[in-house]
């Protein structure tokens, strides 16, 4: 069992590029709680992230991020935390857990977001992937970002969520190993 001295695991990467579904598989494999910072302010909100956007703006949205952040830092451990696409900028990143970034190139999101049964509601529920052009810009500027922010960095471009939490599990059990040592 992941001990990790009850360290968070965090997911970070790109919208639509797994992270809720990576999480959810870790959560069954290794009976952690989970928890999503999007449900987290959607809760604290009583409102979709979709209406916070259209209501208040992007920096009111960043700014609960922030205070999300906080919390988690201060109350929670031994949970996997997946986060929204840009909750990585938040200053305690670090001090909430091991950071997982999941990369796949902008097509490799794009192409499985549309491949979906609710292609539209996916696409939709996220204000930023509306205009296309501005998504790939935003993904190229954030890229290298998210690499410089991660413990672990998993590709996930057309792999088997199976797969990818074999993968992250190994990496895993490989740093506990070494923070031992
Ligand atoms: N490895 C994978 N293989 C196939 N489909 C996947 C994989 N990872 C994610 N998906 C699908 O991609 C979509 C977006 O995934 P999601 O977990 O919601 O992304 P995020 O939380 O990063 O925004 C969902 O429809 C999900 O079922
Ligand atoms: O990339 C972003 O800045 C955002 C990603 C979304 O989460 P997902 O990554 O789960 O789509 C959500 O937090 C919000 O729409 C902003």
């Amino acid at each position: 069992m992941l001990n990790l001295k009850n360290k968070n695991i965090v997911f970070i990467g790109f919208m639509g590029v797994g992270k809720g579904t990576i999480s959810r598989a870790l959560i069954q494999r290794t009976k952690r709680f989970g928890l999503d910072t999007d449900d987290l302010i959607e809760s604290m909100e009583n409102r979709k992230i979709k209406a916070i956007f259209e209501t208040d703006g992007e920096a009111y949205f960043r700014k609960l991020e922030k205070k999300t952040a906080k919390w988690l830092e201060k109350n929670v451990k031994n949970a996997v935390i997946s986060t929204g696409g840009g909750f990585f900028k938040v200053d305690n990143l670090d001090a909430i857990g091991t950071i997982v970034y999941l990369r796949s190139s902008f097509d490799g999101i794009l192409k499985r977001l549309k491949e979906h049964e609710n292609a539209d509601l996916k696409l939709a529920k996220r204000p930023l992937l509306s205009d296309e052009d501005k998504a790939r810009t935003l993904f190229e500027e954030r890229s290298s970002l998210y690499e410089v922010k991660a413990d672990i960095t998993i590709n996930v471009e057309n792999r088997s969520v199976d797969a990818i939490v074999q993968d992250l599990i190994t990496l895993l059990h490989l740093k506990e190993k070494k923070e031992k040592e």
